[in-house]
């Protein structure tokens, strides 16, 4: 992506569908959550195939976040068991920090640590983590804020960036850990809306190069653009799948009427 060349809608270039696989990067079964006594994760049954783009949409308060912050245990189960890369995801160990760093996740705020430059925040876990020596490190991270396109803003401090630049450098950041798995928990919700297609025009990008990606989101557009497949929670549950234009157009069950019926009328 040229710098600053991020363009303000996000039509034209079809979704790739050539890089999906066989091979299971995230798989969770029988998933159950509690919050104290609100049920809010039951019997969740979830996979995601290498190059395959899952976006998750529902109401409000029906689960989604909490299911994405499950894959990677920044939520604990009561039961349930999750797989990355066919590995069992354990609560806590040596193991559990190795399949984290399997998975980039970037979250409706972008986190950026405010009194490090941009390039510092995107070379510190390549350097921490990963033991890169710091020339490596930032050679790395030039090439992903060039990815993202904010390079021109590297010795810049994230206060002097606009929201949608901050949170392409939250990308940037999770991709600096070559992550297997991208994690995406309503990245734009926090954004002004000019900003929001930006951001949006990336994770395309990165879904056409053949990232694996789960997307929490409420924008229906990059979920039937660039979604290989949606789930449809409510009230805790997957209640539907299926192809974009099949939920779109075709949806079976009555919440995900009502649902898109509402959302897709404001
Ligand atoms: N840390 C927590 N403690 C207690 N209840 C929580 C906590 N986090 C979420 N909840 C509740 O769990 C339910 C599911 O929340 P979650 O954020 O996963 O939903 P969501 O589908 O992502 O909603 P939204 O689209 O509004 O972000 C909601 O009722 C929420 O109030």
């Amino acid at each position: 992506m040229k710098e600053e060349s991020v363009s303000s809608t996000h039509s034209g270039s079809e979704p790739r569908k050539d890089s999906l696989s066989n091979k299971l990067l995230v798989e969770l079964s029988h998933v159950e959550k509690h919050y104290g006594r609100l049920h809010v994760l039951k019997d969740i049954n979830l996979q995601v195939h290498q190059g395959e783009v899952l976006v998750v949409v529902g109401p409000s308060g029906s689960g989604k976040s909490t299911m994405c912050r499950t894959i990677n245990r920044l939520e604990s189960i009561d039961s349930g068991v999750i797989r990355i890369d066919g590995q069992l995801l354990p609560e806590e160990g040596k193991d559990l920090a190795r399949l984290r760093a399997e998975v980039g996740m970037v979250f409706q705020s972008f986190n950026l640590f405010a009194n490090k430059t941009i390039l510092e925040n995107v070379t510190l876990a390549p350097i921490k983590v990963r033991h890169m020596d710091k020339k490596e490190a930032e050679d790395l991270a030039m090439d992903l804020l060039t990815r993202v396109g904010v390079q021109s803003q590297a010795s810049k401090m994230p206060s002097q960036l606009s929201g949608g630049q901050q949170q392409r450098v939250a990308i940037a950041r999770a991709l600096a850990m070559k992550p297997k798995i991208m994690l995406f928990d309503e990245p734009t919700s926090a954004l002004d809306p000019e900003m929001v297609n930006e951001v949006l025009d990336v994770m395309i990008e990165l879904a056409q190069e053949g990232m694996t990606m789960i997307c929490v989101t409420h924008e229906m557009g990059f979920a039937r653009k660039a979604a290989d497949r949606i789930t449809f929670m409510a009230d805790g549950r997957i209640l539907e799948e299926g192809k974009p234009d099949e939920f779109f157009d075709h949806p079976k069950s009555e919440r995900a009427r009502e649902f898109l019926s509402k959302i897709l009328t404001h």
